[in-house]
């Protein structure tokens, strides 16, 4: 294990470990969220009670080159390895703009972060896009919107994620609402398999894309749960590394996989297709049920 990682206190990063520039933005009932712009970058969801959904790694570097570990990266326009890209592609590693940080009429909060193409993107991925991610927030709800809009003249392609971390104590959470659906196992050759038990439970590691998840998936935990809806994306990965993938990421505690799981809203088994000119828009919603 290396010093850092030793020297780590906690998984979870504090408030006082976040650099200074991030985006705060916050509801009129005070439910609040911290976004930095490397990335389109959503590092910290906290409901109005004050309570915090997300993991964000205490081993962050905050380097212009690494992606944030933890919140909610957005991975366009390739996730993971599945093409010639960089893993994951590039939007999580890019300088974003900010461009609208409001409360609606409602009281939620409202952010609106955009990307797009450049000299440096047109080297990996040769077309002009507009990406934008919208997040509104407030009570116990988190709405986030990822629109993608081919500006070139030619169709393109491309899969992308909401690849959100959500805080969770592993060891007794579930996850609910898969039963009944394939998968793919990325742990075991990609076989397609299909689940039969009506609660997951992660006792080691996980890394499967889940087929046409139409119906929200519930987190539950010790004293609430989190909802976890979308629409848009086709699938959804659950993916946790457990003890040896903690030990090999070099940002996140060696017991990092004991304090969340991601659950992503994607676009993976089938890339989106974009005529010239068109948009493609999806969604994830998460929702705090029960007392926290
Ligand atoms: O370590 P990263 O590049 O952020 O990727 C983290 C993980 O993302 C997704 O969940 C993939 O399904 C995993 O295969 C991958 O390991």
């Amino acid at each position: 294990m290396s010093e850092s990682k030793q020297q780590a206190q906690a998984s979870q990063a504090a408030d006082h470990d976040l650099p200074a520039d991030l985006i705060v933005a916050t509801a009129a009932d005070g439910a609040q969220v911290k976004v930095a712009l490397h990335g389109g970058h959503l590092c910290s969801w906290r409901t109005a009670d004050g309570a915090e959904h997300l993991f964000l790694s205490a081993l962050n570097t905050w380097r212009s080159d690494a992606a944030i570990r933890g919140g909610m990266p957005v991975i366009f326009p390739q996730f993971a390895g599945e093409g010639a890209l960089p893993k994951h592609g590039f939007a999580r590693v890019r300088e974003w703009t900010l461009l609208e940080s409001s409360v609606l009429a409602d009281g939620a909060g409202m952010l609106r972060l955009g990307l797009s193409d450049d000299a440096e993107t047109r080297k990996l991925f040769p077309h002009a896009f507009a990406l934008e991610l919208r997040l509104s927030f407030g009570g116990r709800t988190l709405h986030a919107e990822l629109s993608v809009t081919n500006r070139g003249d030619q169709p393109f392609q491309f899969t992308c994620a909401l690849h959100t971390y959500l805080q969770a104590q592993v060891a007794q959470s579930a996850i609910l609402g898969l039963q009944g659906h394939q998968y793919r196992d990325a742990l075991d050759q990609r076989r397609i398999k299909v689940v039969d038990e009506a609660e997951l439970r992660i006792s080691a590691e996980i890394d499967r894309v889940y087929f046409q998840v139409d119906q929200p998936l519930t987190l539950q935990q010790p004293g609430h749960a989190i909802v976890v809806a979308q629409g848009g994306f086709a699938d959804a990965v659950v993916w946790n590394p457990w003890v040896g993938g903690s030990a090999a990421i070099a940002d996140l505690p060696a017991d990092g996989y004991q304090h969340f799981v991601c659950i992503e809203a994607a676009a993976v088994a089938r890339p989106v297709a974009l005529a010239a000119g068109d948009s493609w828009l999806g969604f994830q919603q998460l929702t705090v049920t029960g007392p926290v």
